[in-house]
């Protein structure tokens, strides 16, 4: 069992009376990356604010890398870098210059070497020398990053790093985030994406209501909803007649020629397969078939009655046409 790099119980925070967190408590093992999702205004970065002493808890015991929030401020920041308001990236300065400015203020010993090293690491090599506002988005993402690790922090938050970048950005961040925890550092993440919870996190705790609704790796999600099927498309009525006798329990529409079968979310890779099978061996050839996962939404929604705000982008939907 790995130790806890961040443990939090009965945590606790109102805004003008407005409780936005009601008793939050999860735990984070070192080394490994969390994520936390939620609808807007849920309290997500309310709960980072807290743990990286940006803001205090009216109650509740909150311990990052060991130490108490409250209590030992300075080593908590000390072990934690987080994108954000601290580690906001200045337009007027180059790559270099903003890595050199977060340098200096954390008085990391070999300041220039340590800069050297971030960028070679963050592929900024290239765009080092020039003022960050000519940076794409992506080079500006990474930067971020950069700052963020200066000094080597042992716990990085990383509110949102994806979000609006394109795809490829967007798998490089993640390339960036794997290796990080591969050098046994522990990520806490926020994001809107269920695909990138799903690629990065070990565990994902649902904030709703001020409250964890859900905890879980993402399969475990996943089942809690059981929300994943398949849809299957046929050429004819006689044709989806004969696979609704073979596949009980779906669900026809006559219109669109379409079964839809519910799998089990931990399955959902090989579900396909085996029902275009099964439908084979009954002589049954599908038109189309695609597995529709659960996205964040679905969750959200599942668990809390609150609408996300994925707006679907992150469906995780693979789909393949073919017969079978
Ligand atoms: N400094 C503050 N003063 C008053 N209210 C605040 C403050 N910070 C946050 N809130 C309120 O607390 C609630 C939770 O906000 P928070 O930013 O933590 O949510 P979030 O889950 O991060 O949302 P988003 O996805 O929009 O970033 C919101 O209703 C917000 O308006």
């Amino acid at each position: 069992m790995r130790r806890a790099a961040i443990s939090v119980s009965g945590l606790r925070k109102a805004y003008g009376g407005r409780l936005v967190l009601d008793g939050v408590g999860f735990g984070v093992a070192e080394g490994s990356v969390f994520a936390l999702l939620g609808p807007k205004g849920a309290g997500k970065t309310t709960t980072v604010d807290v743990l990286t002493t940006l803001t205090r808890p009216d109650a509740g015991t909150v311990r990052v890398a060991g130490h108490d929030v409250l209590t030992a401020t300075r080593q908590v920041r000390a072990a934690v870098g987080a994108t954000g308001r601290p580690a906001a990236v200045d337009d007027l300065l180059t790559g270099r210059e903003n890595l050199r400015v977060v340098a200096d203020r954390k008085r990391v010993p070999c300041g220039d070497r340590a800069v050297a090293r971030l960028l070679e690491r963050f592929d900024l090599v290239e765009s080092a020398d020039r003022p960050a506002a000519a940076c794409c988005g992506g080079v500006r993402r990474r930067l971020e990053l950069a700052m963020t690790l200066v000094g080597d922090p042992r716990i990085v938050f990383l509110d949102e790093p994806t979000t609006g970048l394109d795809p490829r950005a967007r798998h490089a961040m993640w390339g960036i985030v794997r290796e990080l925890v591969a050098d046994g550092t522990t990520v806490f993440l926020t994001t809107r994406y269920l695909e990138e919870a799903d690629q990065l996190a070990d565990q994902i705790a649902v904030l709703g209501r001020g409250r964890v609704v859900a905890r879980g790796t993402p399969e475990e999600l996943r089942r809690r909803i059981s929300g994943t099927h398949v849809r299957l498309r046929f050429a004819d009525l006689y044709e989806l007649d004969a696979a609704a006798r073979v596949l009980a329990g779906s669900t026809r529409n006559d219109a669109e020629l379409t079964l839809r079968v519910r799998v089990p979310g931990d399955a959902e890779s090989g579900a396909a397969l085996a029902l275009l099978t099964r439908l084979d061996e009954h002589g049954i050839g599908a038109r189309e078939f695609s597995v529709h996962s659960p996205d964040l939404d679905d969750i959200v929604l599942a668990l809390t009655g609150e609408r996300g705000t994925g707006h679907g982008e992150a469906a995780a939907r693979r789909s393949g046409d073919g017969r079978a």
